[in-house]
């Protein structure tokens, strides 16, 4: 499989080394400032970018005929628009704010969790992530989702707010700490007791490998597709 790599970061540098060991190649490497470039020479591109430009980047793909995988995160206030080109395009495109086999698992995990306690008004629900010092945003993607699956299966909640409480709305606290590559915990807490969910990378391979394990999928598909349509779970 010929891949372009849409941002050459920490991320896309880890991709091109599982890629390379499972045999694909690597045909556009495209950073800052690499404006011209043909995407058309790859069969799919996978963009690990930053939130102002990952719009554009998808963008590009779909309008040129080439599916595309983005982990990018902090942009999806142009999702929508992103589905309908697609649509338009009838492209094929995979956007997951984490890609990793063992937060898919924990994605699943917290909407039980959440439908378990949803009657049990003495837990208050509150959520902590903690990431490296060079994220551009914040809450990460990956809360944002499991602020999701809680607010669609509690009743307690129906928002979520960065370092805030308030009626109805699920607090996020986002730390940032030097080489931290991701860990999410999700607490229950009422005056007896706490219970916690957590899910810690110890590195970027799991990320890495489930972006390369979406762009193998959706060859030859057409749509918008999710990680649980990769992984058959969920
Ligand atoms: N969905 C997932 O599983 C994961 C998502 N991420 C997200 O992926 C993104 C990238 O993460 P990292 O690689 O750690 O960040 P990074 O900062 O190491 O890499 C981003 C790269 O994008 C480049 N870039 C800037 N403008 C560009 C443009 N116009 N076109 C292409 N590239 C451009 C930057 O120069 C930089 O090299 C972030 O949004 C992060 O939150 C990170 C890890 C896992
Ligand atoms: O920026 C990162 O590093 C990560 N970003 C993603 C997010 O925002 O959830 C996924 C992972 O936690 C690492």
């Amino acid at each position: 499989m010929k891949i372009a790599l849409l941002g050459y970061g920490k991320m896309g540098k880890t991709i091109e080394q599982i890629a390379i060991k499972r045999g694909h190649e690597i045909v556009l490497k495209v950073d800052k400032n690499d404006d011209a470039y043909d995407i058309t020479q790859a069969d799919v591109a996978i963009d690990f970018s930053i939130p102002t430009v990952a719009f554009n980047n998808i963008s590009n793909c779909l309008n040129n005929g080439v599916p595309v995988i983005s982990g990018t995160t902090g942009w999806l206030q142009d999702y929508n628009k992103a589905v309908a080109l697609c649509e338009e395009k009838q492209g094929a495109f995979i956007y997951a704010s984490n890609f990793s086999l063992g937060v898919n698992i924990f994605f699943e995990l917290n909407k039980i969790l959440a439908k378990m306690m949803n009657t049990l008004k003495q837990y208050n629900v509150t959520m902590e992530e903690i990431h490296h010092t060079q994220k551009l945003d914040a809450p990460s993607g990956t809360a944002i989702t499991l602020a999701e699956g809680i607010i669609e299966n509690h009743s307690g909640y129906d928002n979520w707010k960065l370092d805030e409480a308030a009626e109805k709305s699920l607090p996020i606290v986002a730390k940032r700490i030097e080489d931290v590559p991701g860990t999410h915990t999700i607490n229950y807490e009422s005056e007896v007791d706490t219970i916690t969910i957590e899910h810690t990378a110890h590195n970027r391979q799991g990320f890495a490998l489930g972006a390369v394990i979406a762009a193998e999928w959706i060859i030859g598909k057409k749509g918008i597709f999710n990680m649980n349509d990769v992984l058959n779970i969920g």
